[in-house]
């Protein structure tokens, strides 16, 4: 069953169309990539999802409800959390702290029942405690719960961001570039935690990535963007062998990756 369709989609900037009548279908369950050169359009499209931005044209739709209908504030609530290409952080506050404030959209009680801090806020906070300390857990941050983030290396931080947004408890979770950045050896970690994030967590992911090698080896399918427009969709290797993909990518260093992803998928 489709989770996330995008029909038709258009969004222009200025005389720029950067998402050309975009046809996209996620299925529940299903970890699926958006790829492409620099300029694609992808982070337009994690925007538009987002509700940063609205379409020129074309209907988005989460689990069957119209996204278009609901301000960027609410999508959290709607259970669509994502990642930042950009890592983004509460510097000073420590990894517990920022991965409750990812907590934040199942908060119930009223500023009132907060004041006087009743038994159903206390319940709350103890709720929202263990669902963070359960995403503690699940990514291995005990190390660094009550550290500062300011402290933390790039590679602790982009973990902490995925949890930031875990914390959230989605039902689909957009990952902006999570292996950019890391060493192979966190690009590997990443992987299993996306692994474990749909087997375990049941959470359907849509990601957007320039490392083919992982896109190979953590996602059912896969669409490929260039100038805005779906130039290819289908696996992993279908579409790194799809001539367009392969033209699209030629005089990029993303074309060394894709050919040595190919035929790895696990
Ligand atoms: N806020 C904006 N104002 C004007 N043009 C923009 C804006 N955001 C993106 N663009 C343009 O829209 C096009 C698509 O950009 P987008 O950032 O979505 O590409 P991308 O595929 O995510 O690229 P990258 O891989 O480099 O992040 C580009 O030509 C970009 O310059």
């Amino acid at each position: 069953m489709s989770l996330l369709e995008l029909k038709d989609v258009t969004l222009k900037f200025g005389g720029l169309t950067a998402v050309n009548a975009l046809n996209l279908s996620v299925n529940e369950g299903e970890v699926f990539a958006l790829v492409g050169p620099n300029g694609a359009g992808k982070s337009t499209v994690f925007n538009l999802i987002s509700r940063f931005y609205t379409p020129a044209s074309g209907t988005i739709r989460f689990d069957g409800q119209d996204l278009l209908a609901r301000p960027s504030h609410a999508v959290p609530s709607s259970g669509v959390a994502r990642t930042f290409q950009n890592i983004e952080l509460f510097h000073q506050a420590t990894v517990l702290q920022n991965l409750l404030v990812g907590r934040h959209r199942h908060r119930r009680a009223s500023a009132l029942e907060n004041i006087l801090f009743t038994p159903r806020v206390r319940a709350e906070e103890r709720a929202h405690r263990e669902a963070v300390e359960e995403v503690i857990d699940f990514l291995d941050l005990q190390p660094y719960r009550d550290q500062r983030i300011a402290g933390l290396p790039y590679g602790i931080r982009k973990v902490v961001e995925l949890g930031r947004a875990l914390a959230t408890k989605p039902r689909l979770l957009l990952l902006d570039e999570p292996a950019s950045g890391l060493s192979v050896e966190e690009t590997q970690n990443m992987r299993w935690w996306i692994d474990d994030i749909r087997r375990q967590m049941g959470i359907t992911v849509l990601m957007v990535e320039h490392d083919m090698g992982l896109v190979a080896r953590v996602c059912d399918r896969v669409v490929a963007l260039d100038g805005g427009k779906k130039i290819a969709e289908g696996t992993p290797a279908e579409v790194q062998s799809d001539p367009a993909v392969i033209a699209a990518y030629l005089g990029t260093s993303a074309i060394s990756k894709t050919a040595t992803a190919s035929g790895e998928r696990r």
